[in-house]
């Protein structure tokens, strides 16, 4: 048996019964557990010897260093492989045919989700990492959720998504950060958002927020830290870029590409844009369709990851785009809420609009007529939950909440000052006072004072043209929480569910598995 695997032996109700740990440099923890990602499958629980083999390869594959794949520390957080399979064999636990990967980085940790031929989820990961983690993190997180795939070998395509407008500043040979990450949320000093809005066309356009990644671009222009032979990468590109030949990060994709300034209708880098010679030569030099294929996976990383070289390996995308691809919607006005640290909300619209001053924007979605994925992103979610209870106890105190009635409590939850939408307010304060002695009666009002940023979201999509939210879909570890759900439908008047797969990476495995076909 491998060491340092903490195996699990799934019991009759599909639960894990850990099995006594094993030692490894790196936890790795396997458990059968029920799916976080609903989909039409009959979960099948998958047997520990299968889980042996897959931790022998992959201590086998450990032995394989790389030069810039060098894993340096280990992933601080372990990996956690739920595995269960449907359409997989209980005795081999291999899929049949080819399987389809999607890799999501969100704050707090990395999963994988890993499709059959068939579109049937076969196996999950995921590996935690601090609020503070960079590149190398990201890098070791990858490795851990990939390698924990068994069915990875059989891999036609791989796609990643990452937290938009999270920026890296790479050296261009070789793709070396130098400077960054500048989180989604960073807010640029006031010299970088003046320059960025002094090329702008509107100050209402996405790359005018102060924490766009154009306002990124600037602040490193001007701190001297952009020059010759230095490229933007956002973190999707950079992840992206270590699965291929090609070392510099230079591929994008026009998801991520929003807040640089690109231009979704003429799918182009703007004039006005290109006339600033110091941003123009940061920019990446080819902007892909999400999940068009830019490449396959190289020699150097199917021996890191273990995937074949055949894997092609698309453009990614951004985690709430991703979350919406997950959740199979179909209609204009169908809305999905990523609760993850984040509150990040899309709506199906024929209209585009965007307003940086509301923290609006407008990503395209595609198809005949063309659909836009109108939404913004709020600080508040699951962040600042986390900085006043653990998960356990939020489980434990929503049991108590009568979401049928109001808490009469008038919260405005942020994990810190700040704001992006629905209004984009840098100095917008937390308000979490009075704090009533009884913790479910707090938890209560912080739920209900979340649910009423969710609605004041919808609202202002509506004000601003892009109509009227008829269905709410809920992705992100917040989905689980069927009283919450109930709070938010009572607050936003509309029905609201979970997606039938709630976790991003499944949206972003759909898309290596359909490519463009699943934009419209
Ligand atoms: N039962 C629950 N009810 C509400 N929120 C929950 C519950 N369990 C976990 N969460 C929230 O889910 C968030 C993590 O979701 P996740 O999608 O992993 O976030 P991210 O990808 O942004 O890091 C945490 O911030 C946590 O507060
Ligand atoms: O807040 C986030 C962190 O999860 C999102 O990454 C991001 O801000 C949402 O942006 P987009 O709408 O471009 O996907």
């Amino acid at each position: 048996m491998a060491a340092g695997v903490a195996f699990a032996v799934a019991s009759a109700t599909g639960r894990a019964t850990p099995q006594p740990s094993l030692p490894t440099a790196l936890s790795l923890r396997l458990q059968l557990q029920a799916p976080a990602c609903r989909g039409s499958h009959q979960s099948l629980a998958v047997p520990c010897a299968v889980l042996a083999g897959l931790e022998l390869n992959r201590r086998r594959r450990r032995t394989h260093q790389h030069s810039r794949l060098q894993s340096g520390r280990p992933a601080r957080a372990a990996a956690k492989v739920a595995m269960w399979s449907a359409g997989v064999s209980a005795s081999d636990g291999k899929s049949t045919g080819e399987v389809y990967i999607g890799v999501d980085f969100g704050t707090s940790g990395c999963r994988s989700a890993c499709l059959d031929s068939g579109g049937r989820l076969v196996s999950e990961a995921s590996a935690k990492y601090g609020k503070d983690a960079g590149p190398e993190e990201w890098r070791n997180a990858l490795a851990e959720v990939v390698r924990a795939i068994p069915q990875r070998e059989l891999a036609a395509a791989i796609c990643m998504n990452g937290t938009s407008s999270t920026a890296l500043l790479c050296s261009d040979p070789d793709g070396g950060v130098l400077a960054g990450p500048l989180m989604y949320n960073y807010v640029c000093n006031e010299a970088a958002v003046k320059r960025c809005r002094a090329m702008v066309p509107s100050p209402a356009h996405a790359a005018a927020a102060p924490t766009s990644t154009l306002s990124k671009a600037c602040q490193w222009i001007l701190d001297g830290s952009a020059g010759p032979g230095t490229r933007l990468a956002h973190q999707c590109d950079w992840l992206t870029s270590l699965l291929l030949d090609e070392k510099s990060p230079r591929v994008t994709d026009y998801h991520n590409a929003l807040k640089l300034g690109y231009d979704l209708e003429a799918l182009a880098w703007p004039d006005w844009l290109l006339a600033d010679d110091r941003v123009a030569a940061l920019l990446p030099s080819r902007v892909a369709v999400p999940g068009e294929t830019i490449g396959h996976v190289s020699a150097e990383a199917s021996a890191w990851l273990g995937l074949p070289e055949s894997c092609r390996v698309a453009a990614g995308t951004t985690d709430s785009i991703a979350a919406f691809l997950a959740a199979d919607t179909a209609n204009i006005g169908e809305a999905v809420t990523s609760l993850g640290s984040t509150m990040a909300i899309k709506m199906r619209s024929l209209v585009k609009v965007e307003d940086a001053a509301f923290g609006v924007y407008s990503h395209r979605l595609g198809g005949e007529p063309l659909q836009w994925l109108v939404g913004g992103a709020s600080n508040s979610g699951g962040a600042v939950l986390r900085q006043l209870f653990d998960d356990e106890s939020v489980a434990r105190l929503t049991e108590q909440i009568d979401p049928e009635v109001d808490s009469g409590l008038d919260y405005y939850p942020l994990p810190s000052v700040g704001e992006r939408f629905p209004v984009c307010d840098a100095s917008l304060q937390p308000r979490l006072e009075p704090r009533p002695t009884d913790d479910a009666e707090f938890l209560h009002g912080v739920l209900e004072g979340l649910s009423r940023i969710e609605a004041a979201g919808y609202q202002r999509l509506d004000k601003l043209g892009a109509g009227k939210v008829t269905r709410v879909l809920t992705a992100g570890g917040g989905a689980k929480n069927a009283k919450w759900r109930r709070i938010r439908e009572r607050l936003i008047g509309v029905p609201v569910a979970a997606a039938r797969w709630t976790e991003a990476a499944c949206g972003s495995a759909l898309l290596a598995m359909r490519g463009t076909s699943l934009l419209g």
